[in-house]
């Protein structure tokens, strides 16, 4: 067998990580050992299920364990697991590259910010896997041999660009990582970790529920006074979620955390859960305590692990957990389903379909209790994950109540501080029979926008909704508590309540409005007066049921054939452009000048929304000659 060595690169995103780890970045350097730990345990995972899913498969599963061989006079550390192991193609792929989303994000974030402690942070909810031996390694070598494979590979790197990967003939089944230790160095937080008791109480930290054991030799001391060697399990290999609530440290819980979400930083919050009767099952749930990098992007997993009777059966498992809370981390442990159940099997499996909704109002209540007895932490929640729980509100009718519940909105009423609905309607007055809300795209842009105004000077509060899952809820759901939701850019408002001078201001407009209707009938359906506006000469609205503009355009963006939708132009009567308009038009009758102006009024209007005109090179022309003529 040729053992010729390669000499490549890692992938550039890659490099920079790992300049990051080799540079120590990071200050909680003990934190390299849980994850090779993690790793190791995932693999041995791996072949316990390919074992049982491939019958022919020729691996030896009878004593899968983690063995960690600390070596004093080397100076070197080596985790060996007899798990799946790696092919020679997938060392070069999940080691010399990071294929997770968001480390581009990552990357320029952590260029921007030259706060260490900001970095750390930003690290931590990344987490490094594997390349967090080069915190405490100057070398890292990795061997291992796939199941079911004759050859190995040895790869080699010290971190600094490139990496050397040969095939070897022999080479025990599984992966042993070793670790060429840096020297140790207390002020920079580097342990000796060829020692084994710091190991041990590492372990003993960070991974005591490993499913597996994880050996070690140890020092015991014997009868005659003289300590001996002795192979000895150092973790206590209890899974969590079997446990006792009350018997659960936190601090157990969030290790444990750390290991399912492969995430650095403690969570937010634990939920802890057993159902027994005829359908047992366990479930430890997390929610992180920030939102992952790759929320949004289209290929985010989600679900829990699924176990069966303690043995691992699946890593996200959908089926678990509908997707706008794909950020809860964690685990189920089912008693009754067969070890070799599949998705198809699953997906059909109602008995799955009740854990699921059981967890969904599991997890909604708990952030229920947050909004109520923990404010900060709510705040925290909301400000990580919201936009996707409010997903939820369409996409699962049977929670939309309690999710709009523990929703909080943006409104004119304060800056920086979110409402809840249920706030809202505490603050409306007695009057007010709805909800009132506008949606577009930034708050900055609504906030401003013309439709407001008699709001505000009337001292009504209006959500600002602009994140573009609002607009879909917002369309689909009547009411809260009774009150039904009211945009107000839509329909009709009644703000005013001097309804003979309503009248009076009817009769004096008529004939410009019926003009107006047909000089601008190519943009809208209606020319009418309104009573939203107090400062701005007109605003756009639509009527109840019409899509909104920014509605409109994402159907479009996302190729659908959507009919333009005509609006209704409201114009102020006592703006002094529309009265003059007015005038000038029961005095002179239309004129070119005229039509000039409507569709300038129209084209402000439709500015002042954060609307795009049909033809801006139009409107500036005529812009233009207009400002020329007052020259
Ligand atoms: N001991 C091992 N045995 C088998 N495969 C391994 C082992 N260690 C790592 N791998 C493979 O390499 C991949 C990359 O590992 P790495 O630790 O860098 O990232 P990760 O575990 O996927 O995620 P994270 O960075 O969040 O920990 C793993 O997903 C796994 O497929």
């Amino acid at each position: 067998m040729s053992t010729q060595v390669e000499t490549a690169e890692f992938q550039a995103e890659a490099q920079k990580l790992l300049q990051l780890m080799v540079h120590a970045i990071y200050s909680n350097k003990d934190t390299f050992l849980r994850e090779l730990i993690s790793n190791a345990s995932d693999a041995i995972d791996k072949l316990r299920l390919a074992s049982y899913q491939d019958k022919d498969l020729q691996v030896d599963t009878d004593d899968l364990h983690i063995l960690i061989e600390p070596d004093q006079e080397q100076r070197t550390l080596t985790i060996r697991d007899n798990g799946i192991g790696m092919s020679k193609d997938e060392v070069r792929d999940l080691i010399g590259t990071i294929a997770k989303s968001g480390t581009a994000e990552l990357l320029q974030e952590l260029k921007d910010t030259s706060d260490g402690a900001a970095a750390q942070e930003l690290i931590g909810q990344f987490g490094l896997g594997f390349y967090s031996s080069f915190m405490v390694a100057d070398k890292v070598t990795l061997l291992t041999r796939k199941a079911g494979e004759d050859t190995a590979t040895r790869w080699e790197s010290s971190g600094e660009g490139t990496y050397t990967i040969e095939t070897v003939d022999e080479a025990p089944q599984g992966t042993a990582v070793t670790l060429h230790l840096k020297a140790e160095d207390q002020e920079d937080r580097l342990l000796d970790y060829a020692d084994t008791r710091t190991l041990t109480q590492i372990v003993k930290k960070h991974s005591d529920f490993i499913a597996w054991p994880i050996r070690m030799e140890v020092d015991k001391p014997g009868e005659d006074g003289e300590s001996t060697r002795e192979l000895d399990t150092i973790n206590s290999m209890k899974a969590l979620w079997a446990r006792p609530k009350g018997e659960v440290e936190q601090s157990e819980y969030n290790e444990f955390y750390k290991h399912v979400a492969h995430d650095w930083n403690d969570p937010l919050e634990t939920i802890h859960l057993r159902a027994e009767g005829t359908f047992e099952y366990q479930a430890l749930l997390f929610i992180p305590a920030t939102a992952p990098f790759d929320l949004f992007s289209r290929d985010q997993k989600r679900g829990a692990q699924l176990y069966v009777k303690r043995v691992f059966i699946m890593d996200d498992c959908e089926e678990l957990m509908p997707e706008y809370l794909r950020f809860v981390k964690g685990v189920v442990d089912a008693q009754d389903l067969s070890l070799n159940v599949s998705r198809e099997i699953l997906q059909q499996d109602r008995r799955i379909q009740m854990v699921r909704r059981r967890l969904v109002k599991k997890i909604l209540t708990t952030v229920q209790e947050l909004q109520s007895g923990d404010a900060e932490r709510y705040k925290t929640f909301w400000e990580n994950f919201g936009q996707a729980v409010k997903e939820g509100i369409v996409g699962d009718p049977d929670n939309s109540e309690l999710i709009l519940d523990i929703s909080s909105f943006e409104s004119t009423r304060d800056e920086s501080e979110k409402t809840t609905l249920r706030q809202y309607i505490e603050r409306m007055p007695e009057d007010q029979d709805a909800i009132y809300y506008i949606t577009g795209n930034s708050r900055s842009k609504i906030e401003n926008s013309p439709h407001i105004e008699a709001f505000r000077d009337k001292g009504l509060e209006v959500l600002l909704l602009s994140d573009p899952i609002d607009e879909m809820w917002v369309e689909s759901v009547p009411e809260f508590e009774g009150k039904k939701f009211q945009s107000i850019t839509k329909g009709e408002v009644d703000l005013d309540e001097d309804s003979e001078q309503d009248a009076q201001q009817k009769e004096d407009f008529a004939g410009v409005l019926t003009w107006m209707s047909t000089a601008l009938s190519d943009d809208v359906k209606e020319v009418r007066l309104s009573s939203r506006l107090s400062s701005s000469p007109a605003c756009i609205v639509g009527d109840n049921h019409d899509m909104t503009p920014t509605l409109e355009k994402m159907y479009r963006a996302m190729g659908q054939q959507v009919p333009r939708v005509k609006r209704i132009l409201e114009i102020n009567p006592t703006h002094p452009l529309v009265s003059g308009l007015r005038s000038s038009f029961d005095e002179n009758g239309e004129g070119e000048d005229l039509t000039e102006t409507a569709q300038l009024v129209y084209g402000m209007a439709l500015l002042a929304e954060g609307g795009e005109l049909r033809d801006p090179a139009q409107f500036t022309s005529l812009l233009a000659n207009r400002l020329a003529k007052t020259l």
